[in-house]
């Protein structure tokens, strides 16, 4: 159930200040004592005898619980009773010893640790293991700020007992108290290293299987165990100094190292190292074989030949950038997925001839890099050498960061990935009690490996073929007594595995190492004898074919040199920090060459500068490796192929480059016809636009113009009507108007007003008529007028425009051509008129009635 956010504990983050200095002063307490001769036998016969009273405890046992899941009860006293009386150099600690009080010092477990605090040069005694048992320690983390610590851990003992709290002590039961081979509470790896991973690293090396894994509740210190920090460099980074420091002391063999980084996340397993994906989107690795004691083999697994440090350091720099981490709860960067950091090694004894090439001038005087003339015959005996090959030592180490059991979290994704992680922790904790089981009692249960991804990949190991170490965490807290008991408790039933680790070492010619000194010798003797006949072809060829043939031959150099780089020796591999950028050797330079020998090694060594990197090196590996992929490496065609491929990439990417530059020459010629046209595009826009502000100008100067003239004009037709109405009523009080009519042919009778009543009765006729035009008109106008200027008018003109005589009607016919505007009938609903057909329709109205409105709908 998801917490809510109040009660959600705050992650532990100790490498805060604060509680860095707590654990440095923890150390510094506790590294006080010198070492003891008694302490140290003591320390050595624990990693003689494997401590039975564990696999005795776990017979009769219930399945095992996560660590992390809430133990159902406390550890009781009949099993306490089963593990026998508590030591007595306990029994003064109880209740309330402190953890910083009693741990254990590190020089106290007799190890020689000069220079490796940091990894430097290891020359320390390995310290004696049991190797038919799986190596068991504890790490006790530093306690969290104050929180108090419920562990106690008696020096020199190897033992930690649960003491509680003083408020809430605990009981002192043996079944408290728990003894294993080795016990850490400081903060400082080298030591840890030293008993849990070195003896590990050094029987990998020497050909045997060996895991070290990291198990406990979430929080309590797997990936600083593992990993670590720069500062504090962890398991995994001190494995990888120590197996190149090994290489450098055993000149008498040569190896081959490959690396591979997975990790299995909610049940399905991902190449951290595949490339350009994220660990989302890379590839499935599939588990196949691992049965009946075979080896378990990983399809679709990246592995990546390493030449040197920093090349693993690479690796696992970007193996663990791909892996998944979130904030938790519990931890600010958990780990929500096992990782599973794995090296091969494959080794075989040298020859003389190999061992001292660099020495070792060729036939005709002159020294190749890398080129030691024949094999003399060397490790194998004569009985190996026979079937054709030598023995090659094959070993596998898994360096692995189990994620932390937990309970459920706030979040819906984080509990998902918890239960897949307490799911095979589950798994991997019962077939480790069915291992032991079988193991104390001689009997072969069924074993469930393929319950989860993690056993089914482990089986092998599990199963005894391997030299296994387990360093089990513990958060010392109160609050976690019951996930750091069952992690104890698990601790205690893998010491009941009983192991059986044996040797690979078979003449075994698909082993990479093997593959390579084959090429290698085939290439040398294809070069020694091109060189044999250099003088007589050259003086056959032409200048041409000259050129063409010490490429050819400076391709077989170089090709002989990445594949010798491949190849580890206690000479090739560095001193340490930067060995990667060191030459292998110094190329002496034989001044007794011929000018021609002189111009070949030149050669080399201008395609040397010029060489792939190590990253590449590997790449092209890592291909070889594939079994469809890989030439036979004998075969004098597949290197002509080679060298045909290669001359055509090179020609590739000559033409890439010709075609980059004349892109750029291009893609900038077009730029400027692209811009060049959007420029006269946008002029000739402005163009338009100016053309229409230029119009609209010179119609509102136009309108202007005829409203003035139209105002005079009105002014003047209104006076003379005022003239002419006072003249006419003037005529007709008179009673002129009957004179008139009597001179006229028609008799008409003398009528009061008559003259203005005539007036009247026309002008009535001339509006009826005129409004009858207007409507015909109006049907007529269907198109919208294509002026830049709307204007809406005043519908209340429209009755006006009956109401009143136009004044254009009075206008000389020929004035009226000068009025050319237009009107924007749509305002008008349709009773609207177009100016121009207001004048034809002979309905203007006076500027007044005209109303132009503010709101003229000129078009943008
Ligand atoms: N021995 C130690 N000394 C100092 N700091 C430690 C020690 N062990 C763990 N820490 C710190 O405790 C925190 C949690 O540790 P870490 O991430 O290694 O736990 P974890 O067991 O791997 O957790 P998860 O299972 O969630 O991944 C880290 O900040 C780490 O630096």
């Amino acid at each position: 159930m998801a917490s809510t956010p109040a009660k959600r504990p705050t992650p532990f983050t100790p490498r805060s200040t604060r509680s860095t200095a707590v654990a440095r002063d923890m150390s510094s307490r506790l590294t006080a004592p010198a070492p003891t001769p008694a302490l140290l036998a003591s320390t050595h016969k624990k990693y003689k005898a494997p401590l039975s009273i564990e696999s005795r405890t776990r017979k009769g046992s219930a399945l095992p619980s996560v660590p992390g899941s809430p133990s159902k009860s406390r550890p009781t006293s009949r099993a306490g009773s089963r593990m026998g009386t508590a030591s007595p150099a306990l029994t003064p600690m109880f209740p309330q010893q402190d953890v910083e009080q009693s741990v254990v010092d590190f020089q106290s477990v007799g190890i020689d640790l000069t220079g490796d605090e940091h990894g430097g040069d290891v020359v320390v005694p390995i310290p004696e293991v049991s190797v038919d048992k799986v190596m068991v320690s504890v790490r006790v983390r530093p306690p969290a700020g104050n929180t108090p610590t419920a562990w106690s851990v008696a020096p020199g003992d190897n033992t930690i007992h649960l003491s509680g709290t003083p408020t809430a002590p605990a009981a002192p039961s043996p079944a408290n108290k728990f003894t294993f081979d080795a016990i850490h509470t400081i903060q400082p790896t080298a030591p840890l290293y030293a008993t849990a991973a070195r003896p590990q690293v050094h029987a990998f090396m020497s050909g045997y299987n060996a895991v070290v894994f990291a198990y406990g509740q979430t929080a309590s210190g797997k990936t600083y165990t593992l990993s670590g920090s720069d500062e504090q460099p962890g398991i995994i980074p001190r494995a990888i100094r120590e197996i190149f420091a090994f290489i450098r002391a055993t000149p008498s063999r040569e190896y081959l190292l490959r690396c591979s980084y997975l990790e299995i996340y909610n049940e399905a397993i991902h190449d951290l190292l595949a490339p350009s994906l994220g660990a989302g989107q890379a590839k499935g690795v599939e588990i196949q074989g691992g049965g009946a004691g075979g080896e378990v083999i990983l399809s679709g697994l990246r592995e990546e030949v390493v030449t040197s440090l920093a090349s693993v350091r690479e690796v696992l720099r970007r193996g663990e950038g791909n892996r998944r981490t979130a904030s938790t709860d519990w931890n600010e960067r958990s780990s929500r997925s096992h990782s599973v950091f794995r090296v091969v090694c494959e080794s075989r004894e040298r020859s003389n001839g190999e061992e001292d090439r660099s020495a070792t001038p060729t036939t005709n005087g002159r020294h190749t890099p890398g080129l030691g003339g024949r094999q003399t015959p060397g490790a194998g005996g004569p009985r190996l050498q026979a079937k054709g090959g030598r023995s090659v030592q094959t070993s596998v180490l898994s360096l692995i960061d189990l994620a932390g059991s937990e309970k459920a979290t706030s979040d819906k994704e984080r509990t998902k990935e918890g239960r897949y992680i307490n799911t095979s922790l589950l798994t991997l904790g019962t077939v480790i009690s069915t291992l032991a089981e079988n193991a104390a009692k001689g009997k072969s249960d069924h074993v469930p490996y393929r319950n989860s991804k993690l056993t089914r990949m482990l089986q092998p190991s599990l199963s005894g073929n391997a030299r296994v170490s387990v360093v089990c965490t513990i958060n010392p807290d109160a609050s976690a007594v019951s996930e750091s008991m069952s992690t104890l408790q698990f601790a205690r039933r893998i010491k009941g595995v009983q192991l059986n680790a044996q040797k690979k070492e078979i003449v075994d010619t698909d082993a990479l190492i093997e593959r390579y000194r084959k090429e290698i010798e085939d290439l040398k003797r294809r070069l020694e004898e091109r060189e044999q006949e250099a003088p007589v072809r050259k003086r056959r060829l032409s200048a041409r074919e000259q050129i063409d043939e010490s490429k050819a031959m400076g391709d077989l150099n170089s090709r002989i040199k990445q594949l010798t780089k491949l190849i580890l020796t206690s000479q090739s591999v560095g001193s340490g920090e930067g060995d990667e950028d060191r030459p292998a050797s110094p190329v002496k330079i034989d001044f007794d060459m011929s000018p021609y020998q002189l111009q070949q090694e030149l050669l080399t060594a201008k395609l040397q500068l010029e060489s792939q990197s190590n990253q590449i090196l590997s790449l092209e590996a890592t291909l070889l490796a594939q079994p469809e992929a890989v030439a036979s490496p004998s075969s004098g065609e597949d290197v002509e192929k080679d060298r045909v491929i290669a001359e055509q990439g090179r020609v590739i990417r000559e033409l890439e480059g010709v075609v980059r530059a004349y892109e750029a020459d291009n893609a900038s010629a077009n730029a400027q016809a692209i811009r060049e046209e959007v420029e006269r595009e946008w002029q000739a826009k402005l163009d338009a636009e100016r053309r229409v502000v230029a119009e609209k100008e010179a119609w509102a100067g136009e309108l202007v113009r005829q409203l003035e003239k139209e105002k005079k004009m009105r002014l003047q037709l209104e006076e003379e009507r005022r003239a002419l109405a006072a003249f006419v009523s003037k005529f007709d009080s008179l009673g002129l108007g009957l004179l008139s009519a009597a001179s006229s042919p028609v008799k008409v009778m003398p009528s009061p007003g008559g003259a203005s009543a005539t007036f009247n009765t026309r002008r009535e006729a001339r509006q009826q008529q005129q409004q009858m035009t207007m409507q015909n008109t109006s049907e007529t106008v269907t198109s919208r007028d294509s002026s830049p200027i709307r204007m809406s008018l005043d519908l209340s003109m429209t009755g006006k425009l009956g109401a009143h005589p136009s004044l254009l009607e009075q206008m000389p016919e020929e004035e009226w051509a000068e009025v050319s505007f237009d009107a924007d009938l749509g305002g008008w609903g349709g009773q609207g008129k177009n100016l121009g057909q207001v004048a034809s329709g002979k309905s203007m109205g006076s500027p007044s009635v005209f109303g132009l409105s503010s709101k003229e709908n000129v078009p943008a």
